[in-house]
């Protein structure tokens, strides 16, 4: 696998967001730095979420950005993606694998360090975990783990965690003396006023 960058832009596609927006503001400061993994909601067609897809991976080329895309892992294909990333309600793990092929970059979620573990031995690239802090993004998420969830992940496995969940950057410090590789953030960077200068204090944060 080549080398997974540390700051984890997830598409925000609700109502008001302009996902390729944030993206242009981020690439230039990121660079290959960043991973886009493309989220849409669970109603979106997926030719929208193809069309997004397609689009995020021609702005994340020049810049040796990778882009990943969430659950649909026949879109990740289709725009010759990096990889894909899975949890508990999508393609097992082996299967995700066995679709993507063993050179593809494969997420997945992770929140305790048994699961983890097993993720790993079934052919996960990295882990997402959390969510570390509460966050209104996501409805329906388990009570928050906190450093000390990631820190449990982080030394079960060898693998990358990237830590998701009410990311900011102030929080970033934390999570990284936890074990935390990297982090993933939808709100940390959709929300921001200057979604570049945000780029650069999560990049900043995550070099420490
Ligand atoms: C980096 C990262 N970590 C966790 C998740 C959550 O994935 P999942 O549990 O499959 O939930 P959905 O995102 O599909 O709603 C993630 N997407 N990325
Ligand atoms: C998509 C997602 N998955 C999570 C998990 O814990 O599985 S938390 C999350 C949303 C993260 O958004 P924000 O950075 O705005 O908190
Ligand atoms: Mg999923």
């Amino acid at each position: 696998m080549p080398s997974l960058g540390r700051l984890h832009l997830i598409t925000d596609t609700r109502p008001g967001c302009d996902p390729l927006a944030v993206l242009r503001a981020a690439l230039p400061v990121a660079r290959a730095e960043l991973v886009v993994q493309v989220r849409v909601a669970d109603d979106a067609t997926d030719r929208e979420a193809y069309e997004l897809a397609r689009r995020v991976v021609a702005l994340c080329r020049p810049y040796g950005a990778a882009c990943l895309v969430n659950d649909r892992l026949h879109v990740a294909l289709a725009v010759d993606a990096a990889g894909g990333h899975v949890g508990a309600d999508d393609l097992p793990v082996a299967a995700a694998r066995h679709v993507l092929g063993t050179a593809a970059v494969l997420g997945v979620t992770a929140r305790e360090p048994r699961g983890a573990a097993e993720a790993v031995a079934a052919g996960a690239s990295y882990l997402g975990v959390g969510p570390c802090h509460a966050t209104a993004t996501k409805a329906g998420l388990p009570d928050p783990i906190g450093p000390p969830g990631v820190r449990a992940v982080a030394e079960a496995v060898d693998v990358p965690v990237i830590a998701i969940g009410g990311v900011t950057a102030a929080r970033v410090p934390a999570l990284r003396a936890a074990g935390a590789y990297g982090a993933a953030v939808v709100g940390a960077l959709s929300q921001a006023v200057d979604p570049a200068r945000a780029t650069a204090e999560l990049l900043g944060a995550l070099a420490c």
